[in-house]
């Protein structure tokens, strides 16, 4: 039977999978793919991922499924089959600091830059402490030199210069604003700083927000790792009860 009290919003990296050494190097789980849309149909199709990764990465990771996207922490959206935003053309300021950014960390060991058409990721996860904080320096220099269109995202290991208007928030109250996810409860999951940003706004919508992993968190509730979620949501896709607001406190 359809369940329609809940929208899930699901974070992808160190949420429904492991974090990695490099960003091509993570690990989905076979049976996670059909097991999320097993869950979105049990949820009447109110499921979807929200992340920093792109859409078209997000498919990749998830194939042979196709699931709703806030992609690039919302900067593209895809509803129902039908994709708004996401155009690197609209962005020539950032494609110019892109360049710069490549040039920048050219000769640092370990440090990869992520072109992510409409925003760019500088990850220092497998670089020497010295060269991570010139890769970090350099990933705020060029946010600097964008201005206010553009904003710095701090992530695990990573910086992100992405357009200051996105925001996974506002991504997760857009698709609460239309079908299927209008007019339900939303559950958002995440682990990231990225996330704590959006956990507050569906505190205050009255939704419950559920942290993956240790540290200080806006989250009301708490899972230990992705294979915590996993488990969770393939329990709730073969019938379980849905009731997350039993789960553990942050
Ligand atoms: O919003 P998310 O789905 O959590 O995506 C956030 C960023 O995740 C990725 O980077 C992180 O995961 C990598 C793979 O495990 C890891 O190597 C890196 O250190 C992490 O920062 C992704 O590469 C970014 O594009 C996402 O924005």
């Amino acid at each position: 039977m359809t369940d329609t009290a809940y929208a899930l919003f699901l974070d992808f990296d160190g949420t429904l999978v492991e974090i990695a050494p490099r960003p091509d190097g993570v690990v989905v789980p076979p049976a996670l793919p059909p097991g999320l849309a097993r869950l979105r149909d049990r949820l009447g199709g109110a499921l979807a991922l929200v992340t920093g990764r792109p859409i078209a990465t997000i498919d990749g990771f998830l194939t042979p499924e196709r699931f709703d996207v806030a992609g690039l922490h919302g900067v593209e959206q895809r509803l129902a089959g039908r994709v708004a935003g996401g155009d690197p053309a609209a962005h020539p300021a950032l494609r110019a600091g892109v360049e710069t950014l490549q040039r920048a960390v050219a000769d640092l060991d370990g440090v990869l830059i992520e072109d992510k058409g409409c925003s760019v990721a500088v990850h220092w996860r497998l670089a020497n402490d010295a060269d991570a904080v010139r890769a970090q320096s350099a990933a705020t220099s060029v946010a600097g030199i964008l201005g206010e269109a553009y904003r710095l995202q701090q992530g695990k290991a990573v910086a992100e210069i992405l357009p200051a208007s996105a925001t996974k928030g506002h991504a997760i109250r857009a698709f609460l604003r239309a079908a299927p996810y209008a007019g339900r409860r939303a559950i958002f999951v995440g682990d990231d700083l990225t996330d704590e940003k959006a956990f507050v706004p569906v505190n205050e919508d009255g939704g419950i927000t559920i942290r993956v992993g240790p540290g200080e968190t806006a989250a009301r509730h708490r899972l230990a790792d992705p294979a915590a979620v996993r488990a969770l949501l393939m329990g709730w896709a073969e019938g379980g009860a849905i009731d997350p607001g039993s789960l553990p406190p942050a």
